[in-house]
């Protein structure tokens, strides 16, 4: 029987994604499940494998694509990132909402299959609040953060073509962004929120 709809989380590095899913996993927890993608990036303080991605080499990640392991993969910012076919099986085998945080390329290949999620895209207010916000985060290099900036301004342009998404949210205000994150997802939560109770 098919699950709950995947959603899927895109808009430039640094708007919000991260903080605004974390948020929706706190709150639903029996709700949602992350598919945890994996990248040839090194993680950044904090960050777990299997948690927050499977950290992986290049050689390694490129012999899974090559095994047809992986549903979408982009190169974004010189690194891979890619959803491998379990990392969604696994959430959808519990009967979770699957949320995909993936770039605009890996929307593109999305659609292309037979996924056929909720497209969510997370805006951030202006090119300087953004740029402010990715400084204040203190993960990027220089070279990264400008690659992200320059990534940044075609992810706004595509998030204005009609038809891509489902809705756009401009993250100003973080609790503002939450509730219309929240009130567009109603829906699906309240589908799986009655299965588990009747089941
Ligand atoms: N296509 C694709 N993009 C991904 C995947 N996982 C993460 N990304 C995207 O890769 C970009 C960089 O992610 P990351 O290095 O974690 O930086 P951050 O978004 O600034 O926290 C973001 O736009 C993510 O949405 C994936 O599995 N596939
Ligand atoms: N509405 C907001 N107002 C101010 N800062 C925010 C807001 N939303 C997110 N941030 C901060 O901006 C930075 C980038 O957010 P993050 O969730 O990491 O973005 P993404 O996952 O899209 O790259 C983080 O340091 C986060 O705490």
């Amino acid at each position: 029987m098919a699950g709950p709809k995947p959603v899927v989380l895109s808009g430039p590095s640094g708007a919000g994604k991260s903080t605004l899913l974390k948020k929706l996993m706190k709150e639903y927890d029996s709700v949602f499940g992350f598919s945890v993608s994996h990248t040839t990036r090194n993680p950044r303080p904090g960050e777990e494998t299997g948690k927050d991605y499977h950290f992986v080499t290049r050689e390694l990640m490129q012999a899974g694509i090559d095994n047809g392991e992986f549903v979408e993969y982009a190169e974004f910012s010189g690194n891979m990132y890619g959803t491998s076919k379990a990392a969604v099986q696994d959430v959808q085998a519990k009967n979770l909402i699957c949320i995909l945080d993936i770039d605009m390329q890996g929307v593109r290949n999305i659609k292309q299959t037979d996924l056929s999620p909720i497209y969510i895209s997370i805006q951030p207010p202006s090119m300087a609040i953004l740029e402010k916000r990715l400084r204040d985060r203190k993960t990027e290099s220089e070279e990264s953060l400008q690659k992200r900036l320059r990534a940044a301004k075609v992810d706004m342009e595509f998030s204005k073509e009609p038809g891509v998404f489902d809705v756009v949210i401009v993250n100003d205000n973080l609790d503002d962004a939450y509730d219309q994150l929240k009130n567009t997802l109603l829906e699906e939560i309240n589908k799986v929120k009655k299965t588990s109770t009747s089941s």
